[in-house]
C-alpha cells in the first residue's frame, strides 16, 4: 500500500530536541570510532611541525615503498640517472641525485633541459604524482589553508652513510608558487635521517626530526621557505635491523628521498 508521505507533518525544532535520546554510556559505534582513531594515529601518526608543515609517520605501505625503489632503479643507471652533482665552487655534493619530470641542478637550477652529457630526465611517474596529491589532500583535512600542488618535478636523492645535505631553502621554483606556499612533498625510504629545519640559518636554533622509511613530510604555506637539511643518516643496528624494504628490494645501505614540487605556476 502506498504511504501518504505528503500528509506527514514536518517536525518542529522543539519536538526534535525533546525526542533526542540522551545516553551516559558511549554507543558501540562511537567507541569503535575512538579506538580506530587511536590506532590510526599510532600507526600513521600525524605530527604538525609548524604552520603548513606536517609529518605523516608510516604513510607509505610496504608495497608502496618497494614500488618506489623499483621505479627509481628502472632509471637509476641509464641516461638521466643518478650522479653526484657539484655545487658552485665545484665541490661534489655528499649524495647521489637524479631528477624526474624536469631538470634541476645545484648550479644551473631550472635553466637547462639537458645535463652536460646530453641526457634528459625521465618522465615524472604517475605513481609519484598521485602519492603527492593524496598526501596533500590528507594534510588539508587538518590544514584547511594548505594550498594544493600538482608536481612537475621530483628530485630523488640517495644518501650513503656519511652523506648529508647542507642547510638550504627550496626556492628555485616559480616565485608565484613560492609566495602562494605551494607545498613540497618529501618521501623517505630506507635508513633513517636526522632532518633539521627552521626559519633561521642558525643551526643552534633549528628543530630536529627523525625521518624514517615510509614517512612523508609536507612543508607548504608559511613553511614553504624553511631552511632544512639532512645532518646524518643513521646506520642500522645490525643486519636484522635492516628494514624489510631494504631486504626485499636489495636497496644498497642508505636512504632514498623523493622531493616532489611544482615548478610551473
Ligand atoms: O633528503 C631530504 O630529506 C631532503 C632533500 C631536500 O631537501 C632537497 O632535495 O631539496
Ligand atoms: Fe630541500
Amino acid at each position: 500500500m502506498l504511504k501518504q508521505y505528503h500528509s506527514i507533518p514536518s517536525p518542529n525544532i522543539e519536538d526534535e530536541n525533546k525526542a533526542k535520546p540522551f545516553s551516559l554510556i558511549m554507543t558501540d559505534r562511537v567507541r569503535r570510532n575512538l579506538v580506530f582513531d587511536r590506532w590510526r594515529n599510532f600507526m600513521f601518526g600525524r605530527k604538525e611541525l609548524g604552520p603548513g608543515m606536517v609529518l605523516f609517520k608510516n604513510y607509505l605501505t610496504h608495497m608502496g615503498q618497494v614500488d618506489i625503489v623499483n621505479i627509481c632503479q628502472k632509471w637509476a643507471m641509464g641516461p638521466g640517472g643518478f650522479y653526484r652533482p657539484s655545487n658552485r665552487s665545484g665541490a661534489k655534493l655528499r649524495l647521489h641525485m637524479m631528477c624526474f619530470g624536469r631538470l634541476w641542478d645545484p648550479v644551473t637550477k631550472y635553466e637547462k633541459s639537458y645535463r652536460s652529457d646530453g641526457s634528459a630526465p625521465p618522465p615524472l611517474p604517475y605513481e609519484f604524482i598521485s602519492l603527492a596529491e593524496n598526501a596533500i589532500e590528507d594534510a588539508q583535512l587538518h590544514m584547511k589553508l594548505l594550498p594544493s600542488m600538482l608536481p612537475d618535478i621530483c628530485v630523488a636523492n640517495f644518501y650513503s652513510y656519511g652523506d648529508r645535505l647542507g642547510l638550504h631553502q627550496d626556492c628555485d621554483e616559480h616565485v608565484g608558487g613560492l609566495d602562494r606556499g605551494l607545498p613540497v612533498v618529501s618521501v623517505s625510504i630506507g635508513e633513517s635521517a636526522e632532518f633539521l629545519y627552521g626559519h633561521t640559518r642558525d643551526e643552534n636554533k633549528l628543530e630536529k626530526v627523525l625521518l624514517e622509511s615510509g614517512d612523508v613530510l609536507i612543508f607548504g604555506g608559511k613553511s614553504r621557505r624553511i631552511f632544512h637539511g639532512v645532518r646524518r643518516i643513521l646506520p642500522p643496528l645490525d643486519y636484522i635491523g635492516l628494514s624489510q624494504v631494504v631486504k626485499e628490494t636489495g636497496l644498497i645501505s642508505g636512504r632514498l628521498n623523493l622531493t616532489l614540487k611544482q615548478f610551473q605556476f
